[in-house]
């Protein structure tokens, strides 16, 4: 599977090289773009007999004018409308000369009910706010609830970051070229491309490969060869130790949930670090997760060190204050290097002094992630919050300045490494939005770093596992109910394997 995601940069890039090393030149490559967007509206919309075309000046305005001539020479009414002219001598402009269809100018379209409408107006070349007759041609064809096929991406959405410039399509259908851009699956932009189909148009898998591309689709190909296997010697040691760190007495439940979905994950076994005063009410809940009295950060290290504990659930339920702060400093300064997943309120506390933290987890030799949702991210990042990049470029600079990989949540969900790999989650889903399930995700993270994973990779595997257990539980769950539906998640897996 082809997983690799590509920014408009890389993709022109990607052309250009196919281009130089031939026998394909650029017309040949908006040829085949035209053929593979009529082919789909020919299948995906059998009944279409009038389609409007709209097109731009550039070369995704190209692709509109091959796709209006094959759909002419298929029999079909087509209707083109064209704002501006492709600059003479482009590619674009021979497009044009070579469709038999007069346009006419984009100010006289008007949607006609049952059309389909092929919007080749804006693609990767998008670089400022839609206005005037555009704008109007997306509002008019928005109210009359026209089907919209769109040409790589929908006029107004930015392939770079997902944002909508000034206002945008909502396509039903995308047809992209090579590989997704970011647009494709970061939000807002991924609901206006409806579904969205890759077209191969001819750029060879080693061309997108020489352009060196760093982000990926979330996807178990991304990582399924570096998921735990379990030998026939396994015993609960050798499948990793798990330590989760409980809140105070009114301030459990967060833990239990990620110590519970460290344990689903094949952790081989979970211990429960509780405060004094939260003893009893943890040991009223617990079964096979164990429980040990822990009242300060000695304690803590000394259990990690006699139990070779190798990753830590550090923040679900605790107090976002700085003794928290120092005691995650102080679990980091002192030399074990288990792996550690901070997550909740550990990372607001952190924000209460960001450049302490990111001084110790700089210098820390065991891997790092951090996991905040976008209020956390806010706190520790202020700066990075306000930026106008989108949450792909947020991640990464959060990555690097933390020296850790960042997992920020959400629903189009992005996981960075301070190496700077990433990866966009696609398989998240609204049933996630209930209390406890962010404490569910890092307790997976937890239980696959406990096992030995990587921790890029298990931060993108626990992403699209807590979504796939999510899914196939369908509406109606509760957190609790999240870590018990793994086992059918990762049966699924192993199966693929
Ligand atoms: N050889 C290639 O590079 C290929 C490109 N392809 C197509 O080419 C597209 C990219 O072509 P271009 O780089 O020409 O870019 P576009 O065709 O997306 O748009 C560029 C043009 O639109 C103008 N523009 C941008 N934003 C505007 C706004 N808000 N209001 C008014 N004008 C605006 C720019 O000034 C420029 O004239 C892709 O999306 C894809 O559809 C395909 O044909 C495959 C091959
Ligand atoms: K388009």
């Amino acid at each position: 599977m082809r997983l690799e995601v590509l920014t408009p940069a890389e993709m022109s890039e990607c052309d250009r090289r196919t281009i130089a090393a031939g026998p394909l030149d650029g017309y040949g490559l908006m040829l085949r773009a035209g053929q593979a967007v009529a082919s789909t509206a020919l299948s995906r919309y059998p009944g279409a007999s009038r389609v409007d075309v709209l097109c731009g000046p550039g070369n995704n305005g190209g692709d509109g004018y091959v796709v209006a001539e094959i759909l002419r020479r298929s029999g079909i009414e087509v209707a083109l409308f064209a704002e501006g002219s492709p600059k003479k001598g482009t590619d674009a402009a021979r497009a044009r000369t070579d469709c038999r269809i007069e346009p006419r100018p984009l100010a006289e379209y008007a949607p006609t009910k049952g059309n389909l409408v092929v919007d080749a107006i804006f693609g990767a070349g998008l670089d400022r706010p839609v206005s005037g007759t555009v704008m109007r041609a997306i509002e008019f064809t928005a109210e009359a609830r026209a089907p919209v096929l769109a040409v790589d991406l929908p006029s107004g959405v930015s392939g770079e970051t997902g944002k909508i410039l000034g206002t945008a399509f909502s396509a039903e259908l995308t047809v992209t070229f090579a590989r997704l851009k970011p647009g494709h699956l970061l939000l807002p932009g991924r609901t206006n491309c409806g579904e969205v189909i890759v077209a191969d148009i001819g750029i060879p898998d080693s061309v997108v490969a020489s352009v060196g591309p760093k982000c990926f689709e979330n996807r178990p190909d991304l990582w399924r060869k570096t998921l735990p296997s379990w030998a026939v010697d396994v015993h609960k040691y050798s499948r990793g130790h798990v330590a989760a760190f409980s809140g105070g007495p009114s301030a459990t439940g967060a833990v239990r949930l990620s110590a519970l979905a460290a344990a689903r994950a094949g952790a081989g076994a979970v211990t429960l670090l509780s405060p004094s005063a939260a003893l009893l009410v943890n040991a009223a809940h617990l079964t096979s997760i164990m429980l040990r009295r822990c009242d300060s950060g000695v304690e803590a290290l000394d259990f990690i060190s006699d139990r070779r504990v190798r990753a830590i659930v550090f923040g679900p339920g605790l107090a976002p204050e700085e003794p928290t702060a120092a005691m995650l400093r102080e679990l980091l300064g002192a030399g074990e290097n288990p792996a550690v997943v901070v997550d909740a309120s550990a990372i607001t506390a952190l924000a209460l002094d960001p450049e302490g933290f990111f001084e110790v987890s700089a210098a820390y030799e065991g891997p790092l992630v951090l996991t905040p949702h976008e209020g956390e991210f806010a706190r520790l990042f202020p700066d990075l919050a306000a930026q106008s990049g989108s949450k792909l470029e947020r991640a990464r600079l959060a990555a690097q300045r933390a020296s850790a990989v960042v997992l920020l949540k959400g629903p189009d969900t992005v996981i960075a490494s301070p190496d700077g790999r990433a990866a966009i989650n696609f398989n998240g889903t609204p049933l996630l939005a209930t209390a406890g399930s962010g404490d569910v995700l890092s307790g997976i993270i937890a239980g696959l770093l406990a096992q030995g994973m990587p921790a890029f990779e298990a931060a993108c595997a626990a992403a699209w596992m807590h979504a796939e257990a999510a899914r196939s539980l369908g509406p109606g769950l509760i957190a609790d109910d999240l870590p018990g539906a793994l086992p059918g998640v990762l049966g699924n897996l192993e199966a693929g394997r």
